[in-house]
């Protein structure tokens, strides 16, 4: 039972506390989190890794003045526990209980709802600077943020502003060599020698003390060895990169030593200037499967620990859209040698680990800088080779202005597979993937897709990669619908009638082909006889057949896993509206203008209407209210 977890009302009764109490209060935490995690899909090795470094945050500052961000929000469990959320915390990622990110509305401790990677930086810079303008320079605020994460092109604009502002900023980067996957890149290199700096190695005082024998002043002989001895001294002094951008460099050091940490941030705490404490973690840490095998253990499926291994609970369902999306980029390589594929830094969740081993030198995972993966498969696209950017829909957010330029403006052939299209569940509003119909149709040359099953899927990745045009493909996290429907291959702007009928037509698209046709079985039993299309096509629309669907039939309902404003029903209504056809029989489903909080993707879209039973209600009404009219 956890004793002193229960206790705690806000993060400040860590104050006082003996190193013994903070030690068990970490073991606590952990027995909590391995409970949790056998019930519930979550982020597990993260939070485990930061447990030791959140108390010693905890318990050297107070949070409710001084400002604390943790970058991209997944490790927050630890520091839910301890800010006042323990009570609420075995609901956590489910409907109506806490977030698995930083959540404003449930804590005074959480300042911004994220679980995007990289903007720590720049949002705690951003409230020093705040609080420093409004006379408030007493507040410190902390940034801690992971080695995954750090690459990310927005934390060298933000380091780059910091340097020259000069502010009173402490980050911290917690470097456990892991983001999902293993990290890759350059800047990843450079932390590995950080790590194996004598300062780290404890060899580092032997060395100074060494040279610090040397005399400074003296005949030229003297001189030039005291020269010797400064570079000496400035290559053990690790973290060079930063110190010449303005910024102290402090570390690394073990960020499972508790004490230690309190002893360096009290240190830290009253430096001015920008300073970044490298702490060293392991991901999993405390439970041996998880260090072992991070990259399962990021967000593993409910398992029951038997003696140290970790069982799996739910054995996996059908196979979900993004394994379709896998087996056809991996064919698509086998078939064309142009074709290439990029990851940002999303290989685990895009299942590419054996696209990655089959395909090593065309495949590119670039860390989390997605906008730097849309320019670079722009400059591919431009050497005459076929990118695939396999990226989540909300994610892809991040490129829009190399979306605009660098494949549109130039009419480039890069494929945007935007997975997680549409709502993310559990993972909540940072990651519901609902925006991207409305920010890509916009732009002129852009084909936009979507499969309504998991076969089709494949049939619109070879189609795309055969356009000689930018292309978006989008499709849910969810299983992947398997539906006998007419043969028919894909044409550019050319839908699929899925089945004919009068009295009303659903246009569903993607995954809300299934439910329609559902729907319409149900309705038919009723004498309600509906028209199902599969859509296809976003961009261009299919105006013959659309014509023929607001002519013949009584009503037209769109259904998409997207926001309405600017979503795919628009798209229909803007058409109708151009074309003079009668909109008042229009009826859009789709996702309203607010942020869904996180829940069970079915859940959530039911409130929406888009649920067998939604879709049945709607026709049926729709139905009484074209009778009436007649
Ligand atoms: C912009 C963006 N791209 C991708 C992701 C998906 N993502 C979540 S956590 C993560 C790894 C982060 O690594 P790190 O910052 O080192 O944290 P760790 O999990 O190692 O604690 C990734 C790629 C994201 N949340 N945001
Ligand atoms: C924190 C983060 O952004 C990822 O870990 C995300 O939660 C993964 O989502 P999937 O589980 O859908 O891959
Ligand atoms: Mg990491």
């Amino acid at each position: 039972m956890p004793e002193i977890l229960e206790t705690l009302d806000s993060a400040i009764d860590l104050h006082g506390k003996s190193a013994k109490e903070l030690k068990q209060v970490a073991d606590e935490i952990r027995e909590v989190l391995c409970g949790l995690l056998s019930i519930r899909t979550a982020h597990f090795a993260s939070n485990l890794g930061v447990v030791e470094l959140c108390l010693a945050l905890h318990s050297t500052f107070d949070f409710r003045h001084d400002r604390l961000i943790w970058d991209t929000g997944h490790q927050v469990y630890p520091h839910k526990l301890v800010t006042g959320r323990y009570k609420d915390f075995a609901n956590i990622r489910t409907r109506g209980g806490l977030m698995g990110y930083p959540n404003p509305a449930e804590s005074e401790y959480d300042l911004f709802m994220t679980g995007h990677a990289g903007c720590s930086i720049s949002t705690a810079l951003g409230l020093q600077s705040g609080d420093d303008i409004r006379g408030e320079g007493n507040r410190k605020s902390v940034a801690v943020i992971g080695d995954g994460a750090f690459p990310s092109g927005i934390v060298f604009e933000a380091l780059n502003n910091a340097g020259e502002l000069k502010s009173d900023l402490l980050m911290i980067l917690n470097d456990n060599r892991m983001s999902i996957c293993p990290r890759v890149g350059s800047v990843a290199t450079y932390l590995d020698r950080l790590r194996t700096n004598p300062f780290y190695t404890g060899l580092k005082t032997e060395v100074v003390r060494m040279l610090n024998h040397v005399p400074v002043f003296g005949d030229p002989a003297e001189r030039m060895l005291a020269q010797i001895k400064e570079g000496v001294k400035a290559g053990l002094h690790g973290g060079m990169l930063f110190e010449e951008l303005g910024i102290r460099y402090v570390g690394p050091i073990d960020g499972h030593d508790i004490e230690l940490m309190r002893k360096y941030l009290r240190m830290v705490k009253d430096q001015e200037g920008p300073v970044l404490l490298h702490v060293v973690t392991e991901k999993g840490h405390g439970y041996q499967p998880a260090a072992q095998d991070p990259v399962f253990f990021h967000t593993p499926p409910a398992f029951r620990d038997e003696q140290g291994e970790a069982k799996i609970l739910v054995k996996s369902g059908s196979p979900a859209y993004t394994n379709f999306a896998r087996d056809a980029i991996g064919a698509a390589m086998r078939r064309d040698p142009r074709v290439t594929v990029m990851t940002a830094a999303m290989c685990q969740g895009n299942k590419l680990e054996p696209v990655r081993e089959e395909f090593p030198k065309r495949f590119f995972d670039v860390g989390i800088c997605e906008s730097h993966a849309v320019a670079f498969a722009g400059g591919q696209a431009k050497t005459g080779l076929k990118p695939i950017v396999t990226i989540y829909s909300t994610f892809l957010q991040r490129s829009y202005d190399q979306i605009f330029q660098e494949a549109a403006l130039q009419n480039l052939p890069v494929t945007f597979m935007m997975d997680r299209a549409g709502l993310a569940g559990p993972d909540g509003p940072t990651h519901h993937g609902v925006y991207d119909i409305g920010y890509m149709r916009v732009f002129p040359n852009m084909v936009l897709m979507a499969p309504g099953t998991g076969a089709e899927l494949g049939q619109m990745l070879d189609f795309a990669i055969e356009l000689d045009c930018p292309v978006g493909i989008r499709y849910p996290k969810a299983a992947a619908a398997e539906m006998e429907l007419p043969e028919q291959p894909i044409k550019l702007g050319k839908s699929q009638v899925a089945r004919w009928g009068t009295d009303g037509a659903i246009l569903g698209l993607g995954p809300m082909l299934e439910l329609a046709l559902a729907a319409a079985e149900q309705l038919a039993q009723e004498g309600i006889d509906i028209a199902v299309i599969n859509p296809r096509f976003i961009k261009p629309l299919d105006q013959e057949l659309l014509a023929k669907v607001f002519n013949e039939c009584r009503f037209v309902i769109t259904a998409e896993e997207g926001a309405l404003m600017g979503g795919f029903g628009s798209a229909v209504l803007e058409l109708a509206c151009d074309q003079g056809w009668d909109t008042r029989v229009l009826k859009r489903l789709g996702i309203p203008d607010e942020f869904v909080e996180h829940g069970e993707r079915e859940d959530l879209l039911a409130d929406a209407g888009m649920s067998v039973a939604g879709l049945v209600e709607a026709c049926r009404e729709l139905a009484s209210r074209a009778a009436l009219s007649v």
